[in-house]
C-alpha cells in the first residue's frame, strides 16, 4: 500500500520531513474497533434508545425540572395538535372526494377545515413556547455537565495526567461529548414527538388499511439503515482521530500564541511548524475524505432502496384500490395520510439518527467519568479518602523510607531506594545533575506522586493512609517553572491560599518578603495589574519577575513558617540581588518549618543543614557542605568546578 506522504510533493516533505512518520498520523486501532461502534445495528440502537432517553431526562431533570416538564408536555401537546391537523386534512379530502353535490361536499368539509386551522395555530404556538423551555433548558444542562467535568478535572490524582490515553478522553469529552449530552437532551424530546407523531399517524392509517403502515414501516427501514450506517462512520472516524487533532491543537497553539510567538521569530519556526501542521492536515483531509466516500455510497443505497420501496408501497395501494381492500373514496385520504406518514417516519428517523448519533458522542462524558473515577478510586491514598478527617499538625519530622518511584509509563524509576530523615527547623538541599530525580522527590513530599514501593513518614504516620489534601495545607512551593496566570498581581501572590480571607497586609508581607512588593508597587496599577496580555489593560512580566511573584505567593501559603516549603530553582531567574534578598528569607525559616532546596547554585546551599546529592534517582552522598567538601567527591567536586569559575 503507498504510504500517504507520496502524494506531498518531494520538496515539501524535505520541508517538514523529520517527523513525518510520527504515530498521531495513523488511525489509532484501539478506537478503530471500539466494541459499541462496531456492533451498533440499528436494532441494537433502537433498543437503546429507551434507556438513553431515560438517561437525557433524569439529566435535564436535575437541571430543572419544570423546564424539563414544559419542554416534554408542550412538544408532546404540539405531536397530538399535529395528528390531529393531519387527520383532519384527511378528513377534508374524504369530503371532497365522496360522491355528494359539490355544495354539500363544501359544506360538509368545513369543520374538518376549521378543525385545521385551529390545530395548526395550536401547533405553532405549543411549538413556540416548547422552544423557549428547550432553549432555557440547555445552558442549565450544559453548566452541570460542565460542573463535573471540571470538578473531576481537577480532583483526578496527577499521574492520570501522565497517560496519553487519558488525554484522549478528556480530548474527546471536551471536544465533542459535553455538547453532544447537552443535544441529547433535545434529542429526547424531538424524539419523543416524533413517536407520538408516527403513532397517531399510524391509527390514522390503521382506520383506511392495517397493510398500508406494515408497508409504510417497510419503505422507511433502507433510509433508516443508511442514516445510522453514515453516522456509525462518522463517530468511528472521529474517535480513531483524536490523537492526531490533538497533536495538530499543539502545532495551532504553537503558532499563534504570545507564549511562543518570541521563539516562533527568533528561530524562524514558521515554515517548519507550517509544514508539520501541512503533513497532519492531509493526513486529517485523507481520512475525512474516506469517510465522505463510504457515507456517499452508503446514502445512496439508502436512497435509491428507499426510492424503489415507496414505489411500491404506492403501487400495492394501486393493487388495493383494484381489489377493493381500500374504498375509492377513502384513496385521497390514504394518500394523504401516506405521505405525512412518510415525512413523520422520515422525522422520527432523522431523531433517532441524532440522538444515536450524539449518544455515541455522549459516550465519551461516561467514559471519562469512568476513566476519572477509576483514577481517584485507585490512587494509593484512596483508603486516606473519605475518612474523617482530623486535621494533620505541621510536621515535627519527615521520614523517607526506601523510596522507589517511575512515573507512568516510564521503564526506569526516576528514584531509587531513597531512604532520608528530615527534622523541624532544618533546610534539606537537593543538589544532582540534571535528570538526577530531585524535582521528583520533591513532587512525592508535595504529594503529586505516590512512592512506588516505600514510605513517606510525618510524625510516624504513614502519608500513603493520609489524604493528601490535609498535608498539602502545609506544603507550599515556589516551582522552578511556573505558569503565568493570567490574574491580578495581588491575585497571583493570593491564589498561594484561596481559603483565607483576603487580608491584603499578608499579601503585602508576603511580596516583601519574596522581593515582588517594590517590582508590583512599579505597575501602573500596582496590586490591581493585569498579569497578562489576554485582556486590555494588562501587561507583561519578565521571567524574573514572575519569579519573585513565585516566591511571594509560596511565602503567602506559609505565613507562620512552621510549614514545609519546597523551593525548586528559585532564584534560577533571579538577578543577585534579589536572590541574596531571597536567600536572607529563606534563611529567617531555620529553625522553624522545614526547607527543601533544590539548586544548581551551591553557593546558595552551602550554609543548608542537610546536603543531598542525587545522581539517577539514588542518594550517593549526604551531610552538611563541610562533611561533603572533607569527603572529597561528586558534591566537592562540583562545588570546586563553580567557585574557580567565580574566581577565574
Ligand atoms: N512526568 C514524567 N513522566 C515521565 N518521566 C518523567 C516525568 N517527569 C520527570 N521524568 C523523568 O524523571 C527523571 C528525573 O526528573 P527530575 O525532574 O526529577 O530531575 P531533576 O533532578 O529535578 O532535574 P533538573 O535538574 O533538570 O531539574 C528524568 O529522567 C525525567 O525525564
Amino acid at each position: 500500500m503507498r504510504r500517504w506522504w507520496a502524494f506531498i510533493p518531494k520538496q515539501r516533505r524535505a520541508e517538514a520531513a523529520p517527523e513525518a512518520d510520527l504515530p498521531e498520523l495513523e488511525d489509532s486501532a484501539w478506537y478503530m474497533h471500539a466494541a459499541e461502534a462496531e456492533s451498533a445495528s440499528f436494532w441494537r440502537m433502537a433498543r437503546k434508545l429507551p434507556s438513553l432517553a431515560a438517561e437525557a431526562i433524569a439529566l435535564a431533570w436535575r437541571a430543572d425540572r419544570w423546564l424539563t416538564v414544559l419542554a416534554l408536555g408542550l412538544n408532546l401537546a404540539a405531536g397530538v395538535l399535529t395528528t390531529t391537523a393531519l387527520l383532519g386534512v384527511a378528513d377534508v379530502t374524504a369530503q371532497l372526494f365522496s360522491a355528494e353535490p359539490t355544495t354539500d361536499r363544501i359544506l360538509a368539509a368545513l369543520p374538518a377545515v376549521f378543525l385545521v386551522a385551529a390545530a395548526t395555530a395550536g401547533r405553532t404556538v405549543l411549538g413556540v413556547a416548547a422552544g423557549w423551555a428547550q432553549q432555557r433548558l440547555t445552558p442549565l444542562v450544559q453548566n452541570s455537565i460542565e460542573a463535573r467535568f471540571f470538578e473531576l478535572s481537577t480532583q483526578v490524582p496527577r499521574a492520570a495526567w501522565d497517560e496519553d490515553a487519558y488525554q484522549d478522553i478528556i480530548e474527546q469529552c471536551r471536544q465533542r461529548g459535553v455538547r453532544a449530552v447537552v443535544e441529547l437532551v433535545g434529542d429526547t424530546v424531538d424524539l419523543v414527538t416524533g413517536v407520538v407523531t408516527v403513532a397517531a399517524v399510524g391509527v390514522a392509517l390503521v382506520v383506511l388499511n392495517p397493510v398500508l403502515l406494515v408497508l409504510l414501516f417497510l419503505a422507511a427501514i433502507p433510509s433508516g439503515w443508511a442514516a445510522v450506517r453514515s453516522a456509525r462512520l462518522q463517530y468511528i472516524a472521529s474517535r480513531s482521530r483524536v490523537s492526531r487533532r490533538r497533536r495538530m491543537w499543539v502545532y495551532e497553539m504553537l503558532m499563534a500564541s504570545e507564549y511562543t510567538a518570541d521563539e516562533v521569530r527568533v528561530m524562524e519556526l514558521g515554515p517548519w511548524l507550517r509544514g508539520q501542521y501541512r503533513i497532519m492536515v492531509a493526513a486529517e483531509t485523507e481520512a475525512d475524505f474516506a469517510v465522505i466516500r463510504q457515507q456517499t455510497w452508503t446514502r445512496l443505497a439508502g436512497s435509491t432502496a428507499s426510492g424503489i420501496a415507496l414505489g411500491g408501497v404506492y403501487a400495492a395501494l394501486l393493487a388495493m384500490i383494484g381489489t377493493g381492500m381500500v374504498p375509492l373514496a377513502a384513496a385521497a385520504a390514504a394518500v394523504v395520510a401516506l405521505q405525512s406518514g412518510g415525512q413523520a417516519m422520515r422525522t422520527l428517523m432523522v431523531a433517532i439518527n441524532t440522538a444515536y448519533e450524539d449518544s455515541l458522542y455522549a459516550e465519551a462524558v461516561k467514559e471519562f467519568e469512568r476513566a476519572s473515577s477509576e483514577h481517584i478510586e485507585t490512587q494509593p491514598h484512596r483508603l486516606a479518602l473519605g475518612t474523617a478527617a482530623e486535621p494533620l499538625p505541621s510536621p515535627g519530622r519527615i521520614s523517607v523510607e526506601d523510596v522507589s518511584f517511575t512515573y507512568p509509563g516510564a521503564d526506569d524509576p526516576s528514584l531509587r531506594h531513597v531512604s532520608l530523615e528530615i527534622e523541624r527547623g532544618q533546610t534539606v538541599a537537593l543538589v544532582g545533575e540534571n535528570g538526577s530525580g530531585k524535582t521528583t522527590l520533591a513532587k512525592l513530599l508535595a504529594g503529586l506522586y505516590a512512592p512506588s514501593s516505600g514510605r513517606i513518614r510525618w510524625d510516624g504516620r504513614d502519608l500513603a493512609a493520609v489524604d493528601p489534601a490535609l498535608w498539602r495545607t502545609h506544603v507550599s512551593v515556589i516551582g522552578q517553572v511556573i505558569y503565568h496566570w493570567p490574574l491580578g498581581a495581588g491575585t497571583n501572590v493570593r491564589i498561594g491560599r484561596t481559603e483565607a480571607d483576603p487580608d491584603q497586609d499578608a499579601i503585602v508581607q508576603a511580596a516583601r518578603t519574596g522581593g515582588a512588593h517594590d517590582m508590583i508597587m512599579k505597575l501602573e496599577h500596582g496590586y490591581g495589574t493585569l498579569l497578562s496580555k489576554m485582556f486590555k489593560g494588562g501587561t507583561m512580566l519578565s521571567g524574573g519577575q514572575w519569579q519573585r511573584i513565585s516566591a511571594a505567593r509560596g511565602l503567602f501559603r506559609d505565613p507562620d513558617a512552621k510549614g514545609v516549603l519546597i523551593c525548586d530553582e528559585p532564584s534560577a531567574a533571579l538577578d543577585a540581588l534579589a536572590e541574596a534578598h531571597l536567600f536572607a528569607a529563606l534563611q529567617e525559616r531555620a529553625g522553624q518549618g522545614i526547607t527543601i532546596l533544590i539548586s544548581h547554585r551551591l553557593s546558595g546551599v552551602r550554609s543548608a543543614d542537610l546536603i543531598v546529592v542525587l545522581d539517577e534517582g539514588r542518594i550517593i552522598e549526604s551531610g552538611n557542605h563541610d562533611e561533603l567538601m572533607a569527603v572529597g567527591g561528586r558534591y566537592a567536586s562540583m562545588f570546586d568546578l563553580q567557585a574557580a569559575s567565580y574566581l577565574g
